[in-house]
């Protein structure tokens, strides 16, 4: 039992645990599931202050899809045998000893290809994620502009969650973008909605405390954004399983790859949802709604898109507040 994981959370399956079921999945641990989603690949590096050149530890058995190099190679070897450069320094200077792993660090690094790289910081571990980077980069900084504007014109809270859910439509192309808010007892209702025309309304829809368990909304309140690229993908396991040095499972619950639990994946495809993103709002610490993303078909959203969706977040976080409050002094 810890703070972030309100009740005994099971041991997963790769570890001996028991097979995920309806019955006992409020006990699944979502943030060691050993395995990452496979349209990215992921590195855990030592990094203590005895070890500054950030040894590969473990690495996800796709590597090779993203740079030339196996998994099985990888282990034991400097992060600048895989991408040249001093990478380790400019990781150790964005990320010392101490960051909190909600805070994430961003570049780019070329192996055979320009990629993507998005690192944080869990103990003495670094956790790095490469994808390939976005198709192309439309002007991101223009549309989080427009969208501070449009959020702030907002009369009231309601019309506020109606421009968020369509600046964010705007923002990541998804079918349909749901502002899902939470009630005191943590059941959930639609209370915002944009959607493509055809797709049924979800709108004034309440669904129980069960559809998000307690260590999800745990883990939500602390990272802000997660993502399921695509619900039929098969993950990729992280090679050896867990840490070598402290023999445990390393937490991913900060991982933009962390594959995705099975039971909502199921849950997802039977709303013939392909792929699934969510923004928590963090009201005074409580997880007080998210942003809930669908697509129909399965959906990468590049770097640039999380974090201006990340920034569309936040700015909900402090304006939510203000707009209860002068909806209360309205009355
Ligand atoms: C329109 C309404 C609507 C709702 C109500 C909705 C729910 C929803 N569930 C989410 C997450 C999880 N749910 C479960 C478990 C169970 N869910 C169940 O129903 C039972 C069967 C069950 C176990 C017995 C778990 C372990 C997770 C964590 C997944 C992870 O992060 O690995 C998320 C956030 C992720 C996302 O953005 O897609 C959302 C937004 N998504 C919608 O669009």
């Amino acid at each position: 039992m810890t703070p972030d994981h309100p009740i005994e959370l099971l041991p997963p399956p790769y570890l001996g645990g028991p097979a995920v079921t309806g019955e006992n999945c409020e006990r699944e641990a979502i943030h060691i599931p050993g395995s990452i989603q496979p349209h990215g690949a992921l590195l855990v590096v030592q990094a203590d202050a005895a070890h500054p050149n950030l040894v590969v530890l473990q690495a996800s058995e796709n590597l090779s899809r993203f740079i030339p190099v196996e998994a099985e190679t990888a282990l034991g070897q400097p992060l600048t045998a895989l991408f040249g450069g001093d990478i380790s320094q400019t990781l150790l200077d964005a990320l010392p000893p101490g960051t909190p792993d909600h805070l994430q660090y961003r570049t780019t690094v070329t192996a055979s290809r320009p990629l993507s790289l998005t690192a944080h910081r869990i103990g003495e571990r670094l956790i790095l994620e490469i994808e390939p980077p976005a198709p192309e980069t439309p002007d991101y900084e223009n549309h989080v502009r427009n969208a501070i504007f449009a959020l702030e014109g907002a009369s009231s809270l309601q019309e506020l969650l109606e421009i968020a859910v369509a600046e964010a439509r705007r923002l990541s192309g998804f079918d349909r973008v749901m502002l899902y808010k939470f009630a005191p007892d943590d059941s959930g209702e639609v209370v915002a909605e944009s959607r493509r025309e055809d797709l049924a309304p979800f709108l004034g829809h309440h669904f129980p405390e069960s559809d998000i368990p307690a260590q999800a909304r745990a883990l939500y309140a602390r990272h802000l954004l997660r993502l399921t690229a695509d619900v039929n993908a098969e993950p990729a396991p992280l090679l050896p399983r867990i840490d070598p040095l402290n023999q445990a499972p390393t937490p991913l619950g900060g991982a933009v790859l962390r594959a995705t639990s099975p039971m909502h994946l199921q849950y997802l495809r039977n709303m013939g949802v392909a792929s699934s993103l969510s923004v928590s709002i963090v009201v005074e610490g409580r997880l007080w709604a998210l942003i809930s993303c669908h697509h129909t078909t399965p959906h990468v959203t590049p770097p640039e898109v999380r974090s201006a969706l990340e920034m569309l977040g936040r700015l909900l976080n402090l304006q939510v507040r203000l707009k209860e409050q002068a909806d209360i002094q309205a009355f």
